[in-house]
């Protein structure tokens, strides 16, 4: 599903004539099976959500290549990524970037709006997918209506409407209490199992890093060990 080889990336910092290089991740090299969940773990500042970045094409790297379904993706330009992220991707947020002013219905139909779909299937994959996550009697609720779990649950709605085979999550619990967190994680693997998603989860939280089939530890910004729980 996921190559990465000799993955390296820098940022540069300061103005013109004044510039240095600060190396955040070095040599980086590691695969994730299709449908398997594979957390990130690592220290405050340690690199993952720039390997997150850098696999979601947000930013790209120094040196290194990754492949994502077979596809170079590194070897993408900017327009290319965001049509292969459209199909290829959904993302989760810690903070859910839910629409504030649409409500649950309407956040997870919007992806498919977006791409043209008519409207009597959006209404039926969204109903389907509100139902998938728990939510199908919240439909009409804004997301100030609902509770930090029941949001993050129209996340993940909103982030499998295009149907993605790769579902990418920078600390998905983060702002969730340890109950809301429990619940959730076993919605992530319940639809791991039944839809065959990937996940590729970025946590601090040992409870977290536990539901991954492998963690990926980075320490400065090198890859430190690789485990199947
Ligand atoms: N756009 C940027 N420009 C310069 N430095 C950056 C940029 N983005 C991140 N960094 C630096 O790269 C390092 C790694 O940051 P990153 O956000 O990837 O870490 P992280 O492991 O996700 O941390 P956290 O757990 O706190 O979110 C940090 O030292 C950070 O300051």
């Amino acid at each position: 599903m996921i190559k990465i080889t000799d993955l390296s990336h820098s940022f540069v910092l300061g103005k013109k004539n004044h510039q240095t290089s600060i190396p955040i991740l070095q040599n980086i090299s590691f695969e994730v099976e299709r449908g398997k969940i594979v957390t990130i773990v690592g220290k405050s500042g340690s690199g993952k959500s720039t390997l997150l970045n850098l696999i979601s094409g947000f930013i790209h790297p120094t040196a290194g290549q990754i492949w994502i379904d077979g596809e170079e993706t590194t070897a993408f330009n900017e327009i290319q990524f965001a049509d292969f992220r459209l199909e290829h991707m959904g993302f989760i947020f810690q903070t859910f970037q839910l629409i504030s002013s649409m409500t649950a219905f309407e956040n997870v139909e919007l992806p498919l709006t977006l791409k043209g779909i008519k409207e009597t299937e959006r209404r039926e994959r969204v109903l389907q997918l509100l139902d998938k996550v728990g939510l199908a009697d919240f439909r009409d609720y804004y997301p100030g209506e609902l509770s930090g779990g029941q949001q993050q649950r129209v996340s993940i709605a909103r982030a499998m409407v295009l149907h993605p085979p790769l579902i990418l999550a920078d600390e998905p619990t983060g702002s969730l209490d340890s109950e809301t967190e429990a619940d959730l994680l076993q919605l992530i693997k319940k639809l791991n199992r039944q839809e065959g998603i990937t996940f590729l989860i970025i946590t601090h939280d040992e409870s977290v890093a536990k539901i991954g089939h492998q963690t990926i530890t980075i320490h400065d910004g090198h890859l430190l060990q690789r485990s199947y729980i």
